[in-house]
């Protein structure tokens, strides 16, 4: 029957032979995807929150808060929202028709640990750490975790997720607000505004002191062309800046449409007289901004930072304005906040500081907290709003056949995003799938945006799901393209025979990933369950991708697989899986090591330092 081997079942296969149950679960998405482009209100029936059961702390308290109506439905207790940190009116009274609302703001983490097991949803914004100790007190009951804001770095996801609790944010409603707050903080910066204002409020009328710089004609980097980034360089632009900007992953034609230019991140850093900062604090932004980077700017140059404290090392930032490396900084944001009151980047008088201010505005947090209250009222409802940042991808049922397709193209995605270089950023993204299916009995949608997941997660603030991948993907300019190549197999149980992504006309940080055409190529098969890597650029490996990999590209020769093992093996680095691919006996081969352990700094570069090592590549799973 067509439907009981489909992948994800077209709609038309699925309303032909699923269960009605599952016929809407599966047909909706298709749909919703293509709406999602103009909405974020779009949600689906989610499994999970669907029909929870009862929750712990609600059979403790079964008189507690009774709504007014009186029918049956009526008479059961309305859910209870706690918000912990100031949230516009309209977003609470979004909340108040659905559910009991208590406002506490300014909690202390004990008072917050205290209160939890009251709720079915708390909503935060940076503020509030919620951390596993937190999400553990709510255990039961919490279903929801609302962040009224972008960066969900405050929620323990994992802890979060393993809970069942979900988490929704709201992605966009602040964009605009953070742009106008960096070009505020640009301008304000240039000419000296706080300072002046603070001077001549001590009574010291100082013109000669506080002479600024101008804008027009200057070149401002901007660094992370997403959702904020690209609002900065629209406003730049009319502020008759030249605008370039540095995103590994952002489409150059998006760029070039604004009027940016996008160069690495050497030429962004050392051509930029001002560098605003609108990248997501991600293990590879991690301080990026240190005493090495600093070094290579324009001495004079001025920094913007409205993005996270975490990507700047804020010692390296203070050595760089002594030593007037940096003329000046304005930030919003701090590594730890409220940053300590005599940390000395704050009280430089080089640097323009606001109090992590780039959401707030009155219009700004009007659209958050609508945003965010909307999807946390449809998330309590049983339903999965299009920012749910941990859903699931799909039913259980639909799982039981698809988990390792699944699990395989997402891992695809992500080690194809992490093999990216250079300032061309990714132009298009080609799905081949090689299956003895015929288009009736397989719909690539979900693993189709299980790719997107791949690639955008690891590198941006947008979390993806089902809802709203294709939206994503269309919304960042990922072009993503799909093929079908039949495979004959009279015995194929399996829906797919292999999986192939291709990041066309891309520049990588590993060559042997190019194929001839030009594209970073990684294919990859499911075996025992299990997915593997099966191809990379042109050569054949075999790798299961569990844990993390290290690809080498070297001469063959003998001896190779000993050096690298021996290296990893001091190292306690638990190699779980090797092979070992090649174009020609004695040309060049690609070594692919699965490690269960992150490699340290050390060990990488003894690998690297082996002389047949052409070269290689650390990539995360
Ligand atoms: N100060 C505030 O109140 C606010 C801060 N934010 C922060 O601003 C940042 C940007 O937010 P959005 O634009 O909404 O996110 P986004 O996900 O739309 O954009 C981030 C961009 O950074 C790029 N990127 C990733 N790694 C990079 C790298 N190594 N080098 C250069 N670019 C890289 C991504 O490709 C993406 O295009 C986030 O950190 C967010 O938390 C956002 C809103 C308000
Ligand atoms: O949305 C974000 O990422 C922000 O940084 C805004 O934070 P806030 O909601 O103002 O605490």
């Amino acid at each position: 029957m067509a439907a009981s081997r489909a992948l994800l079942p077209t709609p038309q296969a699925a309303a032909a032979a699923t269960p009605a149950r599952s016929r809407a679960r599966l047909a909706a998405p298709s749909s919703l995807a293509a709406r999602a482009g103009g909405s974020h209100r779009l949600r689906v029936r989610c499994a999970i929150l669907s029909s929870p059961a009862p929750a712990k702390a609600e059979q403790e308290q079964p008189t507690r808060r009774i709504s007014r109506a009186g029918s049956d439905a009526s008479l059961r207790p309305k859910p209870a929202v706690l918000v912990a940190e100031k949230l516009s009116e309209a977003g609470l009274a979004v909340l108040r028709e659905f559910a009991d609302v208590e406002c506490a703001y300014g909690m202390s983490p004990a008072e917050l640990l205290a209160k939890m097991a009251q709720f079915d949803a708390l909503i935060v914004r940076s503020g509030t750490k919620v951390t596993r100790e937190v999400l553990e007190a709510g255990r039961g009951r919490l279903r929801v975790v609302g962040r009224a804001g972008v960066g969900i770095d405050n929620v323990d996801l994992q802890a979060a997720t393993e809970a069942g609790c979900l988490v929704v944010n709201a992605p966009t409603a602040n964009t605009v607000a953070a742009a106008e707050h960096g070009i505020a903080l640009l301008a304000s910066m240039a000419r000296n505004v706080s300072q002046a204002d603070a001077a001549l409020k001590a009574g010291k009328w100082q013109r000669n002191k506080y002479v600024g710089v101008s804008l027009v004609g200057k070149t401002l980097a901007i660094m992370g062309f997403g959702k904020v980034g690209s609002e900065v360089a629209r406003r730049a632009k009319g502020l008759g800046m030249h605008v370039i900007a540095h995103d590994p992953y952002a489409p150059a034609d998006r760029a070039r449409a604004i009027g940016a230019e996008l160069v690495s991140f050497d030429e962004a850093i050392t051509r930029a007289d001002f560098i605003s900062l609108h990248m997501p604090l991600i293990p590879t932004t991690n301080k990026v901004f240190n005493d090495e980077s600093f070094g290579k700017m324009k001495t004079g140059v001025r920094i913007i930072n409205v993005a996270r404290g975490g990507v700047i090392d804020e010692d390296a930032l203070v050595r760089a304005l002594d030593s007037g490396k940096v003329a000046q900084a304005a930030l919003d944001v701090f590594t730890v906040e409220p940053p300590a009151k005599d940390s000395k980047l704050v009280l430089h008088e080089n640097v323009t500081v606001t109090p992590h201010l780039g959401a707030s505005t009155v219009e700004a947090q009007e659209g958050v907290a609508i945003e965010i209250a909307e999807a946390v009222v449809g998330a309590l409802k049983g339903e999965l709003a299009a920012t749910a940042v941990n859903a699931p991808m799909v039913p259980a049922e639909v799982m039981s056949e698809l988990a390792p397709y699944v699990s395989l193209a997402e891992k695809l995605g992500r080690l194809a995003v992490q093999l990216v270089a250079g300032e061309s950023g990714i132009k298009g993204v080609k799905v081949v799938y090689t299956t003895t299916r015929g288009p009736d009995d397989l719909d690539t949608r979900l693993l189709r945006a299980m790719v997107t997941k791949g690639i955008v997660e690891p590198v941006s603030s947008t979390f993806v799901n089902l809802v709203n991948a294709d939206y994503t993907a269309k919304q960042r300019g990922l072009r993503i393209t799909e093929e079908r190549v039949s495979h004959d197999s009279a015995t194929a149980e399996a829906p797919l025979e292999s999986i192939q992504v291709r990041l066309s006309q891309v520049q990588s940080k590993f060559a042997g990933a190019i194929s001839d055409g030009g594209d970073i190529v990684l294919e990859g098969r499911v075996k025992y369950g299990v997915p593997h890597l099966t191809l990379v650029g042109p050569y054949e490996v075999d790798v299961s991708l569990e844990g993390n990999l290290i690809l080498c590209r070297q001469i063959d020769q003998p001896g190779m697989i000993g050096k690298v093992g021996n290296i990893l093996g001091q190292r306690n680095v638990n190699i779980n899986f090797m092979s070992v691919g090649r174009t020609f006996r004695g040309k060049q081969a690609i070594m692919a090591i699965g490690v269960d352990e992150e490699p340290n700094k050390e060990s990488l570069e003894e690998i690297g330092a082996i002389p047949a090592i052409e070269e290689f590549v650390f990539l995360e799973l």
